[in-house]
């Protein structure tokens, strides 16, 4: 079953939410859908639902478009899970019969799940590890517990597709992380195919097979998390996701100068195209290095804005070239504030990264 939204745009009076999306998702893959605030994840995420019919595009599940400006199939109709935000558990019904309950609802529940009932119950709570728990009641349960039985309830009837809404944000930090691994053990225990939606960038990289980056109703970039985090596309991404500092300035061939200091000439480290003809060098705060002396004549000045210490590094924002700028170090050797420094890209860095016009002669 493959998911595909074509053309997707989504208007609210005037507003556009959501402009021109598209892209197509396989059977089991595990999508994030990433972006600040007020990006259009919901928005993207209630069309795929049926809650709302798209103002142009199309929608298609399997073979049978679902959704497209004159015909919106509802909810009920598609076969889907959801998993909310704000748990949106029953208050009077416990455990089991959250789970019961879509067993005996959901239109699309196999015949072989009916026939099995007691069994699916059974296998679901001991995924959701909650089988001691299937008498309490709602208002008898931690945050981490809640959020298992909206799983729970979401995956009983296998849905063809899972659809989460930042289904951990309201748990505390420790309890997100153990979350994070449950809902990965769940992706492969069940092969659903799930989209995540989060403004969280580290919850995207660790668990999706692929992440959608939003931006202002558009989608900026579709990658593997490693290819987002290290091939970033658009200065946006950059920043979103790996939190880069952006330096502008020219490319001649694989050779980069800010436009504020001639004198330096950047490698390339296997910046995209994209970025190059944009003009930028995009470097994330942990592939430069700070120093007291000019060590070479590559060294970009710079002066320390402020200073973070995070345990095992230390995060220090610095102003280069008009500009503040994030770099993570280690603990030694520390900097003052208002300090002026030197910042150069790691030997590493420039040592790891692979020329990206190689000849071959064969
Ligand atoms: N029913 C509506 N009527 C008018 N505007 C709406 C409606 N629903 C959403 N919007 C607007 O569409 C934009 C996208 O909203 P959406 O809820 O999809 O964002 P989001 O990326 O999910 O944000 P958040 O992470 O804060 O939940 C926002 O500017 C929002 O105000």
């Amino acid at each position: 079953m493959t998911i595909k939204v074509q053309r997707l745009s989504k208007r609210f009076s005037s507003f556009e939410a959501l402009r021109h999306i598209d892209f197509s998702i396989e059977k089991g893959e595990f999508i994030a859908i990433l972006g600040p605030s007020g990006c259009g994840k919901t928005t993207l995420l209630r069309l795929l639902a049926g809650f709302l019919s798209p103002t142009e595009g199309t929608i298609t599940i399997g073979d049978q478009e679902v959704g497209n400006p004159t015909k919106t199939l509802p909810p009920e109709k598609r076969n889907i899970g959801m998993v909310f935000q704000s748990f949106a558990l029953w208050p009077h019904l416990n455990v089991a019969e959250h789970i019961r309950f879509p067993l005996q609802h959901h239109r699309f529940v196999s015949e072989e799940i009916k026939q099995n009932q007691k069994k699916r119950m059974g296998d679901v709570l001991k995924i959701v590890e909650l089988e001691s728990f299937r008498t309490r009641m709602p208002s008898e349960l931690s945050g981490g517990q809640k959020q298992r039985v909206a799983l729970a309830r979401a995956i009983a009837p296998k849905p063809e597709l899972l659809l989460m809404d930042e289904p951990l944000s309201n748990l505390d930090a420790e309890l997100r992380m153990e979350m994070r691994s449950e809902i990965q053990s769940l992706h492969r225990l069940t092969n659903a195919t799930i989209l995540y939606v989060t403004h969280d960038q580290s919850e995207a990289l660790a668990m999706a097979d692929r992440i959608i980056v939003m931006n202002n109703g558009q989608i900026e970039q579709i990658d593997t998390p490693t290819e987002i985090y290290h091939h970033p596309r658009t200065p946006f991404v950059a920043k979103f996701v790996g939190k880069a500092n952006l330096m502008k300035g020219k490319w001649t061939k694989d050779c980069f100068t800010p436009d504020l200091i001639p004198s330096i000439q950047w490698p390339d480290i296997g910046i995209e195209p994209d970025m190059k003809q944009l003009g930028y060098y995009p470097i994330r705060p942990e592939q430069l290095i700070l120093t007291k002396e000019q060590s070479s004549n590559q060294a970009v000045p710079a002066v320390i804005t402020s200073i973070q210490f995070q345990g095992k590094e230390m995060h220090y924002n610095v102003q280069v070239l008009g500009e503040e700028w994030q770099i993570q170090t280690g603990l030694g050797d520390p900097f003052d504030l208002g300090e002026q420094v030197f910042l150069e890209i790691k030997q590493e860095v420039l040592l790891s990264s692979t020329p990206t016009h190689m000849h071959y002669v064969y």
